[in-house]
């Protein structure tokens, strides 16, 4: 039976992927919530939607199967039990663990039809939308101004970051800001209960239930047995240690590339800086190199013993030529190099390609200077419109996530 996810590839033919299409979550942004909701500003709505379809659009005739979100929680949530445990752990994770405001959410969603009831989970719940009663003193001391009881989620379109595939399994992650922290509740619960999962019995290489936190954008699966994985604002090396152990057991990944970018809200992310375009071309920007092309990285080894083997390695593209065994490697600078478009075509997102096959790439039509040069280097890029989707920070590689890929 094929296993319902094979990730051995960066840039293996891409099967099938997980998006999310973009709701009334971005309705609920405003300017004082914006920044802890890790958004410099608001998109608009009905073009954000545009160029979302438009992204799956061009996935759809490339051949790959597309699957919503939304739609695989729904069915996930088909039984009564498992629904109403899922709406209680949301609420919980929202803030309120008891208490009259705990059951008056849980009568609320529970009221609505499982579709309306994940939509409202997703698009946030106001004060104002609730009548309570009987509130404890607790209850009445918290901050009244605050207009939400339950937070949106306006970053869940970035579907790469709270889980990863990985072989045939997948991180489900533990997610560094308290904005992103329930949307990888959602994906425990697709892979635990959706039937197209359950029951195929698919590896968590490491759950949500810790402290130390990795985020999808920063795992990279460079081949059948080589992964990337940045030490970032969001990916500790703890977290990279605790993964390998479990991958390094398996038997099927025998290298981790941990890679320290910088830790800032731009380059929050490995794959925001870096990303893989053909077996031997990648995407690099420059600021993250010195001038001798180096970067802090350190390769992690399973030993016979069950230790993990740790060697600290700088120059980028001897590295990826030794662990990909390559003759030579294709590093693509983002904006061609120069330092200023470079920086301005990063913020928005033009190191983050999605390979849709070796060679083959989804953009954003705004990071011009960076597609020319892709194309020159013989790339097939396929651009998308970019206005409103990149005002949350993440491009076409942030907006997916791959489930399954030829290698
Ligand atoms: N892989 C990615 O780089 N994802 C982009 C996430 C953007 C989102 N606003 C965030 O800060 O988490």
């Amino acid at each position: 039976m094929q296993k319902p996810i094979q990730v051995f590839s960066e840039i293996g033919k891409l099967k099938t992927v997980i998006l999310k299409r973009p709701s009334t979550e971005l309705e609920n942004l405003t300017p004082k919530i914006m920044p802890r909701l890790l958004f410099d500003d608001i998109p608009f709505l009905p073009h954000a939607q545009k160029e979302h379809d438009y992204f799956a659009k061009v996935l759809r005739n490339f051949g790959t199967e597309v699957l919503y979100l939304n739609e695989l929680i729904v069915k996930a949530l088909t039984e009564d039990q498992i629904k109403e445990k899922f709406v209680s752990q949301v609420i919980t994770e929202s803030g309120y663990s008891k208490g009259t405001v705990h059951e008056t959410l849980k009568a609320y969603l529970l009221n609505l039809n499982t579709e309306n009831m994940i939509s409202k989970v997703i698009s946030g719940i106001r004060k104002d939308e609730i009548e309570l009663k009987f509130l404890s003193l607790e209850e009445l001391s918290k901050n009244n101004s605050y207009p939400f009881f339950m937070d949106p989620m306006p970053n869940l379109y970035f579907t790469r970051d709270p889980a990863a595939a990985i072989g045939e399994g997948l991180s489900i992650n533990r997610m560094t800001f308290a904005a992103r922290q329930r949307e990888s509740l959602i994906m425990e619960y697709i892979i635990a209960h959706h039937p197209r999962f359950t029951g195929h019995g698919i590896q968590v290489w490491r759950n949500r239930n810790h402290d130390k936190s990795i985020e999808g954008g920063d795992e990279l699966v460079l081949s059948k047995d080589t992964l990337a994985i940045g030490i970032s604002q969001r990916t500790t090396a703890v977290a990279i240690e605790d993964i390998a152990r479990g991958l390094f057991e398996d038997g099927t990944f025998k290298k981790i590339i941990a890679i320290r970018i910088p830790h800032s809200h731009a380059m929050m992310h490995l794959d925001t800086v870096f990303t893989m375009i053909n077996h031997d071309q990648f995407i690099v920007h420059p600021e993250i190199l010195n001038n001798a092309g180096q970067i802090d990285s350190w390769i992690l080894r399973p030993k016979k013993n069950g230790e993990i083997a740790i060697e600290h390695q700088k120059d980028l593209k001897k590295i990826l030529k030794q662990t990909l065994n390559l003759t030579d490697i294709d590093l693509i600078p983002t904006g061609a190099g120069d330092e200023i478009v470079a920086a301005r075509e990063q913020w928005n997102d033009g190191s983050n390609t999605l390979a849709i096959a070796p060679g083959e790439v989804v953009t954003y039509d705004r990071n011009y200077v960076s597609n020319k040069l892709l194309k020159e280097h013989g790339i097939i890029v396929h651009e998308i419109h970019s206005s409103e989707l990149s005002r949350g920070r993440g491009g076409p590689r942030c907006m997916s996530m791959p489930l399954v890929r030829e290698v």
